[in-house]
């Protein structure tokens, strides 16, 4: 393993890639390496440190916060902040943007990022993997000037990198640059990411379904039929249901077995419950680099306009045969794709 290229060298090789020349791509891959890191020690010992349960307070989407949201949150914030290594951060655990002024009070960077710092909170306390998930834009308004609200409501198919870390069994950094998708195992012992998923992909088929079935009652009829077609006991079906309950971790797994992720609209989530712009657009151009697919169960996710920082969206992503059969039988109910206008 140790023969592996780091992700280190790795950034580095692939600069020729980013079109940014100045190697600021480059450190900023490099410092969410590094807050990774710094996470990962927290989360690896978790139940030695006072750093499990909640935190105490609630976060702009009313969901309360662990404490290891916001250590994840602080860790990356921070990180980002005292490199001045990118303009702005939007986060799940930040009500709003977050416009970094240089030392100078301006800010001379290109990229902003948008962040989930603590995937799959309610396994935080129960010692199952969890994650972290990152999306990287360039921004569309003036080099120097305060950046703006629309810096971070870009389309999914704008993003300049995305990725996520699980810590999990072993912690591994996935990402592309919109070069493929590569894996990276941190070695504890050396504290290096070694690159070790060259060029990952979901199988075109696969036979695991990930959905929280417990809400199946108000899950929309074309869902119910699709879960009823992957239980049917018929050619290479019933399918497996596994759902950890951590989008990284279950897309992870989907990612090397082939398999569906499904987080629908429901009569008590009506938008779903996953966010456009941290989980799901990150996670698709992740799938989509891997010769997956990503939808709302209509529409490619990448080509939603957001309108708000924290909206949600229902998420179909995994194995492309797999989502084109779920989307079959969500196409029987056309009514169902107008989700978004439920307000
Ligand atoms: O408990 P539910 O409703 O099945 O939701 C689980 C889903 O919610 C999430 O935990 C949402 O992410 P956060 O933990 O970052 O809020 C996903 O990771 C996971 O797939
Ligand atoms: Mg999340
Ligand atoms: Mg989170």
């Amino acid at each position: 393993m140790e023969n592996n290229l780091t992700l280190g060298e790795f950034i580095i090789e692939n600069q020729k890639h980013y079109k940014s020349t100045s190697g600021e791509f480059s450190r900023l891959l490099s410092s969410i390496k590094l807050a990774a890191k710094i996470v990962n020690y927290k989360v690896n010992k978790a139940g030695l440190v006072d750093i499990l349960g909640d935190a105490g307070d609630v976060n702009i989407q009313g969901e309360d916060q662990k404490k290891l949201d916001v250590y994840a949150n602080d860790v990356f914030m921070q990180t980002l902040i005292n490199r001045e290594i990118a303009c702005g951060i939007a986060s799940e655990e930040e009500d709003d943007f977050v416009a970094i002024k240089g030392k100078h009070g301006t800010n001379e960077n290109k990229y902003v990022m948008l962040i989930d710092p603590l995937d799959g909170s309610s396994n935080v306390d129960v010692n199952v993997s969890v994650g972290t998930i990152f999306s990287i834009y360039r921004r569309v308004t003036p080099i120097g000037t305060p950046v703006q609200q629309e810096d971070f409501l870009q389309r999914g198919n704008q993003q300049v990198a995305a990725g996520y870390v699980v810590y999990g069994t072993s912690t591994m950094l996935v990402y592309t640059s919109g070069h493929g998708v590569n894996g990276f195992t941190l070695n504890p012992a050396i504290g290096s990411f070694y690159l070790s998923h060259p060029n990952m992909e979901f199988p075109k088929d696969g036979n695991i379904y990930s959905i929280n079935e417990g809400n199946y009652v108000h899950f929309p009829q074309g869902v119910k039929d699709y879960l009823k077609y992957c239980q049917e006991e018929k050619d290479d079906r019933p399918y497996t249901s596994r759902y950890i309950g951590s989008l990284v971790s279950d897309f992870h797994r989907n990612m090397i077995k082939g398999g569906i992720y499904m987080y629908p609209t429901s009569s008590i989530g009506p938008k779903g419950k996953l966010r456009l712009l941290y989980e799901c657009n990150p996670m698709a151009f992740l799938a989509e680099q891997a010769n997956g697919k990503a939808t709302d169960g209509y529409v490619r996710i990448m080509d939603l306009k957001p309108t708000e920082l924290h909206q949600r969206v229902p998420f179909f992503c995994g194995s492309t045969n797999m989502v084109n059969k779920a989307e079959e039988f969500m196409a029987k109910y056309p009514e169902d794709a107008k989700y978004n206008d439920l307000d």
